[in-house]
């Protein structure tokens, strides 16, 4: 955000796993906004994932490229309205692959990595993610997090379990998150949103966090 009273320079949380704060100006971030409500219309929309346990993700989510379910994926909603998953836009894999040039510092371009999944996650006031890993993928292709609209707690912490060591990072609208390497598989969540703190120009009341994949599927 211009004009911030404490600069928040970019950070590296975890090896592989780094925070640049404001990464996405307002008008890229209107833009994927808008985009995120065209791919939350139906059919294959926006939806609550039931989990194996019988309980409801308090974040409603849409996928794209393959369609995420608990735990895998697939072509079509298999576990909703059975619609084919809406197709992956090939500029959001060059927002991915630039998004890890710049949170790694490498040239754009040294990543072969061909980004083939988003979730669309869509927190309003009271949702939330508990502590997991992103272990569905079969390619160890860093993870691509892009947060919009309310800011949030992102709860970032080791492979080896939900246990402590972690971080606790506030991710706003535009920041991104990356993590690959050894921080590919660690546990993270979101344990809270912070309800009002979306910048007012934006027009969104609530978070969308959008993370980019590579499925190696
Ligand atoms: O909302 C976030 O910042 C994290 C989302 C997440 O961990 C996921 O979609 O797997
Ligand atoms: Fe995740």
């Amino acid at each position: 955000m211009d004009g911030e009273l404490f600069p928040r320079p970019p950070a590296e949380v975890a090896p592989g796993a780094v925070h640049v704060p404001g990464w996405l100006p307002a008008p890229e971030q209107r833009r994927l906004l808008d985009a995120c409500r065209e791919w939350a219309r139906p059919p294959a929309g926006l939806r609550t994932v039931r989990m194996p346990s019988g309980g409801d993700m308090s974040v409603r989510t849409v996928c794209l490229g393959w369609h995420w379910f608990p735990y895998g994926y697939a072509r079509t909603v298999v576990d909703g309205d059975g619609a084919p998953v809406k197709p992956f836009p090939p500029w959001l894999g060059e927002l991915a692959r630039s998004a890890v040039a710049h949170a790694y510092g490498t040239e754009l371009g040294s990543s072969a990595a061909d980004y083939d999944i988003a979730l669309v996650n869509f927190y309003d006031d009271t949702a939330k993610m508990g502590l997991h890993r992103d272990s569905d993928e079969k390619s160890p292709a860093p993870v691509v997090s892009l947060s919009l609209g309310d800011s949030c707690v992102f709860r970032f912490g080791h492979p080896g379990g939900r246990t402590r060591p972690w971080t606790d990072v506030e991710l706003r609208s535009g920041d991104l998150f990356v993590f690959g390497g050894p921080a590919r598989l660690a546990y993270h969540g979101v344990p809270r949103t912070l309800p009002g703190t979306a910048p007012p120009r934006l027009g969104l009341k609530g978070r969308l966090n959008i993370t980019l994949r590579v499925s190696g599927l």
